[in-house]
């Protein structure tokens, strides 16, 4: 199993409960599931549901308060997605990526944490990871604002695969974009998964995202996962909250 998630719970201090109250808000409660190797799994939760709580637990950007989540069967270590073998795909790809670097340098960033390369062996590499993304070679001497929002978070991407991560976990990674650029960066994600092999979590507010790429799906609700199914059951959900994300889709094939 490539991931395991085990009885998983995170509270928080409950805001304006005083500084030595032990009052606590419980996000995520009692979350179980794994992902094999190849798998694509949808999160799909209203907004403040924990699903970026999830994520963070995952990659090891926070620790639980009890359960525990293993990588290949190892436990995940609190701060080191390299170790972690995790990589992140955020919402936000304006402020992922740093305005005063070249997209060289953003990509050369990852791509040195891992190995030695000199500069003819990381250009070539660089330029492997834009064809991969379906960007131009040329876009290697500019700046962030001098790239659309689309090819930004494309960028993200080539970050994520760089480092031969064993999981993507796409947080909203499509949210912020226009709907053909959606569409595109879905087609790309779908497309890199099967050429590299990848294995992804992926969470979003979009049910129709969650069955172009996925072929399992989780339905989260106040921190906890209310319904789970194969992407191919999506009709027969039996909780409430999940019925009303399906039939709040207009069309949906
Ligand atoms: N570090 C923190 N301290 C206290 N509360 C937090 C912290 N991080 C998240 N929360 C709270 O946990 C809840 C879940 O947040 P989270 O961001 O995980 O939800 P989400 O489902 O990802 O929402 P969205 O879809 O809007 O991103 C929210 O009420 C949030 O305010």
């Amino acid at each position: 199993m490539l991931l395991e998630v085990c009885n998983v719970e995170k509270s928080y201090p409950l805001a304006g409960s005083g500084l030595f109250s032990n009052k606590k808000r419980q996000i995520i409660n009692d979350v179980s599931f794994s992902l094999e190797q190849g798998d694509c799994i949808g999160v799909i939760g209203e907004s403040g549901s924990g699903k970026s709580t999830l994520a963070r637990l995952i990659c090891g950007l926070e620790m639980p308060n009890r359960g525990h989540i293993r990588l290949n069967g190892k436990n995940v270590v609190i701060a080191d997605t390299r170790k972690n073998h995790i990589s992140v795909v955020f919402q936000d790809y304006a402020s992922s990526v740093n305005p005063l670097m070249t997209v060289f340098q953003m990509l050369s960033e990852p791509l040195l944490l891992n190995q030695k390369l000199n500069r003819q062996q990381l250009d070539a590499r660089i330029s492997e990871l834009l064809l991969l993304a379906g960007l131009p070679d040329d876009l290697k001497p500019r700046h962030a604002h001098e790239l659309s929002g689309g090819q930004i978070q494309r960028i993200a991407i080539c970050r994520a695969i760089a480092t031969n991560p064993e999981l993507i976990i796409l947080d909203e990674a499509i949210s912020s974009l226009d709907v053909s650029s959606q569409v595109q960066i879905l087609d790309l994600l779908a497309r890199l998964k099967s050429q590299l092999n990848l294995s992804y979590l992926f969470i979003t507010h979009d049910i129709q995202a969650v069955a172009y790429l996925c072929n399992k799906v989780l339905f989260f609700y106040q921190g906890r996962i209310i319904e789970r199914c194969n992407i191919d059951d999506l009709v027969s959900v039996k909780h409430q909250y999940a019925q009303r994300l399906l039939k709040s889709v207009v069309s949906f094939d």
